[in-house]
């Protein structure tokens, strides 16, 4: 897989850019974390503009695997770059530094439950966003290609 290609068009949630911004630009040394939690900086592909879109979200890993969590809040709708991601499930995630491509995958079941419980063990928010919507907040694991 070639690095993902494209023109970069910045969100118009001020506070997500700016924080996908700051990340990018300092290699997470700024922007980095979130009330001491850390972040990692996912680019997706527009679903419709084919722009790179990019997206602070926390950071889910395990055995050098990512989740990415489509919470928004415990918003009653997925957030954008969750349809970018089921049209082109070619991302890149930021950790760091370090900017890798990966495939995105959407996890049910028993793999969604070892993940969700990674998820919140990392952010424990996520379970009273998911307690306080009847939406069934996806995970994507991304895989490295
Ligand atoms: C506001 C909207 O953002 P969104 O993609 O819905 O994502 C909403 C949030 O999830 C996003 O702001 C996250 O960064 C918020 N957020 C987290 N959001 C999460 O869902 N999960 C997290 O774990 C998370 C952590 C986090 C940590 C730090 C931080 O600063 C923000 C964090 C957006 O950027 N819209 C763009 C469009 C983006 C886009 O992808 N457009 C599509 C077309 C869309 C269409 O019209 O169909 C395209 O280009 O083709 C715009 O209005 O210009």
């Amino acid at each position: 897989f070639m690095p993902l290609t494209g023109e970069y068009e910045p969100s118009t949630s001020d506070w997500a850019r700016k924080q996908a911004e700051l990340y990018e630009a300092t290699g997470g040394a700024e922007g980095g974390e979130l009330r001491g939690m850390p972040v990692i900086v996912l680019t997706t592909v527009g679903a419709k503009s084919g722009k790179l879109r990019k997206t602070a979200l926390m950071r889910v890993e395990h055995d050098g695997e990512y989740a990415v969590v489509a919470s928004l809040g415990g918003a009653p709708k997925h957030p954008v770059w969750y349809f970018n991601m089921v049209a082109h499930p070619h991302v890149e995630l930021q950790d760091g530094p370090e900017k890798l491509d990966y495939l995105a995958r959407e996890v049910t079941g028993d793999e969604k439950a070892a993940w969700w419980e990674r998820a919140v063990a990392a952010f424990p928010d996520y379970a009273d966003y998911q307690e306080k919507t009847d939406r069934e907040i996806p995970v994507f694991v991304l895989e490295a290609i």
